[in-house]
């Protein structure tokens, strides 16, 4: 009997269904590849589940979410929801839930720049020769983003908008364990990224990592200022290997290191609880823009659902030949529009036609 895995699978807005299509070709390849099943159910989120369901969130949704191994997700969010109150819009109401109902406090956001790529980075070629990567290790379930008290109080100029920011030793320590496990498994290298010269939280956090640090000898710890770290992202990548983050400086720097490889729809990322259940999507959004129009990238929903097969499956071998796949499409030229340059050698595709040569190589 094969191994059978449950996945949730929730495409979302804008790009979210396009993309999602392409890694559900791919997963169709890895059953037959690797004798392995995935009993997959499709359900709402985001905007669509609010035309449909009345609500960004509906409670089948998070039923099924329950009944499952792990959650592939797309994207949500777009203009059309935009003048809805805060808590009813679809990030707000929908993916930041999630995070915290399966409590997926660990955010894993690998920035590969594939050799093959070194062109399409923003940064000078001597910068990114040969390639490189880095791994943005974020805390997802604490921080200024879910901190309380938050809202809007009061009236005319003297009405306030306001956020907490707080972290607690617990919460640190347990993001620092992860960052340094990665390292040890890596270069090396923690870089913990605070602002610990303005910040209370950060004056705790470097406190909570210098002693977590203890317990990982062979992993050299540094810490950077924020504002300096996105900076050096800019300026030599190849310092960093584990970039270790409180929630918001791990968002920012996320998209940032995304940039780094060339395009938003290259960086997969991994939202991981205690246990093997996880939430698997794109680092970037549903980008409103494209969608629609069959342009997208799909690269980083199908290294989003090889990071599924590693770390909630165990299928450390065929998340592999997923990944392999996609450095050879890379390598022979394929190319959708954002990563496409007109050089010699490239091939257009559109979101299938990625897809599909993906599918192809595994
Ligand atoms: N996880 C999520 O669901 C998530 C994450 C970020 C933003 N959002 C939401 O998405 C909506 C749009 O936000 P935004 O425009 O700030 O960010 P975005 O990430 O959607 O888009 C930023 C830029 O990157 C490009 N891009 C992103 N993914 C791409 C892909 N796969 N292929 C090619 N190009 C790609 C877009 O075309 C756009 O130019 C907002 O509602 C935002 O809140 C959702
Ligand atoms: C859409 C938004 C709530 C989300 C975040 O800020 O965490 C996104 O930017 C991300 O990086 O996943
Ligand atoms: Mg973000």
């Amino acid at each position: 009997m094969s191994q059978e895995f449950k996945i949730a699978v929730l495409p979302g807005d804008g790009i979210g269904p396009e993309v999602m299509a392409e890694a559900m070709k791919v997963l169709d390849r890895v059953e037959e590849k690797f004798s392995v099943r995935f009993a997959r159910t499709t359900a709402h989120v985001g905007g669509i589940a609010i035309d449909r369901e009345g609500k960004a969130l509906p409670d089948t949704t998070v039923e099924l979410c329950r009944q499952s191994d792990a959650i592939l997700f797309g994207s949500v969010g777009g203009p059309k929801w935009e003048s809805l109150p805060p808590d009813e819009q679809p990030e707000r109401g929908a993916l930041l839930p999630l995070r915290k109902i399966f409590g997926l406090f660990c955010n894993l956001r690998p920035a590969i720049v594939f050799p093959a790529l070194t062109g399409n980075s923003s940064l000078k070629p001597e910068v990114v020769e040969g390639g490189f990567d880095l791994l943005v290790v974020r805390e997802l379930t604490g921080g200024i983003y879910f901190a309380q008290p938050k809202g809007i109080e009061g009236t005319g100029p003297e009405r306030t908008g306001f956020d907490t920011m707080k972290y607690s030793e617990a919460e640190v320590e347990r993001i620092a364990r992860v960052a340094f496990e990665a390292a040890g498994k890596r270069r090396k290298k923690v870089c913990s990224i605070d602002k610990a010269n303005v910040l209370s939280t950060s004056v705790l956090w470097r406190e909570v990592v210098e002693r977590v640090a203890k317990d990982y000898p062979d992993v050299e710890l540094s810490h950077m200022y924020v504002d300096n770290a996105a900076m050096q992202l800019c300026r030599w990548p190849k310092q960093f290997d584990v970039m270790l983050c409180g929630n918001m400086f791990g968002d920012i720097l996320s998209d940032e290191a995304a940039m780094l490889t060339g395009s938003l729809g290259m960086l997969p990322s991994a939202s991981l609880a205690e246990g093997s259940f996880g939430l698997y999507e794109p680092s970037g959004g549903s980008a409103p823009d494209i969608a629609g129009q069959g342009i997208a990238n799909p690269i980083a929903q199908i290294l989003s659902a090889a990071m599924m097969l590693k770390y909630s499956f165990g299928l450390a071998e065929a998340a592999q030949a997923v990944e392999k796949a996609v450095e050879a499409v890379l390598n022979e030229g394929y190319r959708t529009a954002d990563i496409y340059q007109g050089q010699p050698g490239e091939i257009k595709v559109d979101t299938a036609g990625m897809g599909d040569a993906i599918v192809a190589r595994i």
